[in-house]
């Protein structure tokens, strides 16, 4: 019989409704009391880690689970996180880099509507994510509304619907039915492997989104503030050079030792600055391109690279190099 660790963190799964809304009450205990029969035969230990609403989540907390999953690595098959929807996605991502090469299924998923209400879609969403955690399958994953996304590729798309998230610029790796899991067949099970802890981050990174009218001195303030900035730009990968010249200070930011990744405000098919001249004039050498990774992977992928180095020729090698699977190799 498989093993399984489930590890709560709080959000709305687990929430009771309080004096000013919703709050996370319940324990790991009391989440699984709601769960009817499971439909997989296994043994499932819990801890909590936290109990918050996970728009309070921060990256310190990404290594507490990193490490909790780390130092229960070889007593259990697979693992269970129930966790807060707002920041999931960013989450799912920082285990995938934190945790690397997992030969065993680490499963993150949570709820729309608290696990006590009638129309609570979290019985469905755990007891997935358990059957999910029992695959023979390594990685991280978001296990939500039926669908398992791979754990960089997510995106919280609606903030009401029981389909909250999307898989963008990847297809879902499976998706759940009563009696089967429908893998994708385009995906491949990675091969086993031993896995690697690195929790190491640099927390000094900024996303900002251009606007029509954003003031280029805007930029100056992120200089010391800083080490890394995210840039969404325009359509492509397109940052405007006249009237408010936002290109020449994403240059100063460089010049000041800051590394800049231009990403799109487009959420599917990435940034392709080569076609248009506000892109092309971008010196391609000297910024980070994030090719077709989502925002929610580049923050936590970017305060992971700078946590090991500032070297700007490193840390965009290592950002434009694909980790799990968070790139996919069209360029
Ligand atoms: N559906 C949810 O879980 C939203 C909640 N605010 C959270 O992220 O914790």
């Amino acid at each position: 019989m498989k093993k399984l660790m489930l590890f709560t963190t709080g959000g709305t799964v687990a929430s009771l409704e309080g004096e000013n809304g919703l709050v996370p009450e319940l324990h790991a205990d009391d989440l699984l009391s709601y769960i009817p029969e499971l439909n997989v035969r296994c043994r499932i230990d819990t801890k909590e880690l936290m109990n918050i609403d996970s728009t309070n989540m921060q990256p310190e907390f990404w290594i507490d689970m990193a490490n909790a999953i780390y130092e229960n690595y070889d007593q259990y098959d697979g693992f269970i996180i129930t966790h807060g929807t707002d920041t999931m996605a960013y989450t799912s991502a920082a285990l995938s880099y934190m945790l690397q090469d997992a030969s065993k299924p680490i499963v993150v998923t949570g709820s729309q509507i608290p696990i006590s209400y009638s129309k609570t879609d979290a019985k469905r969403n755990i007891s997935d994510a358990i059957r999910f955690a029992c695959e023979d399958i390594g990685g991280v994953y978001i296990v939500f509304d039926g669908k398992v996304i791979q754990g960089t590729r997510a995106i919280k798309l609606r903030t009401k619907s029981y389909d909250a998230f999307e898989s963008i610029n990847y297809p879902y790796v499976a998706s759940m039915h009563d009696d089967h899991i429908d893998y994708n067949k385009s995906i491949h099970n990675q091969k086993k492997k031993h896995i690697q802890l690195d929790t190491s981050l640099c927390t000094d990174v900024a996303v900002v989104k251009l606007h029509p009218g954003i003031k280029p001195e805007f930029f100056d303030c992120l200089k010391d503030l800083y080490k890394g900035v995210v840039v969404e730009s325009y359509g492509s990968g397109n940052v405007p050079f006249q009237v408010r010249n936002i290109l020449a200070k994403l240059i100063e930011l460089i010049e000041h030792g800051v590394s800049v990744v231009i990403t799109t405000q487009c959420l599917e098919e990435g940034e392709d600055m080569g076609i248009y001249e506000v892109g092309r004039k971008i010196d391609h050498n000297r910024v980070v391109r994030s090719k077709n990774m989502n925002t929610e992977a580049i923050v936590p992928k970017l305060m992971w690279v700078l946590g090991k180095t500032t070297d700007p020729k490193k840390v965009k090698e290592m950002m434009e190099t694909s980790i799990a699977a968070d790139i996919t190799l069209y360029f």
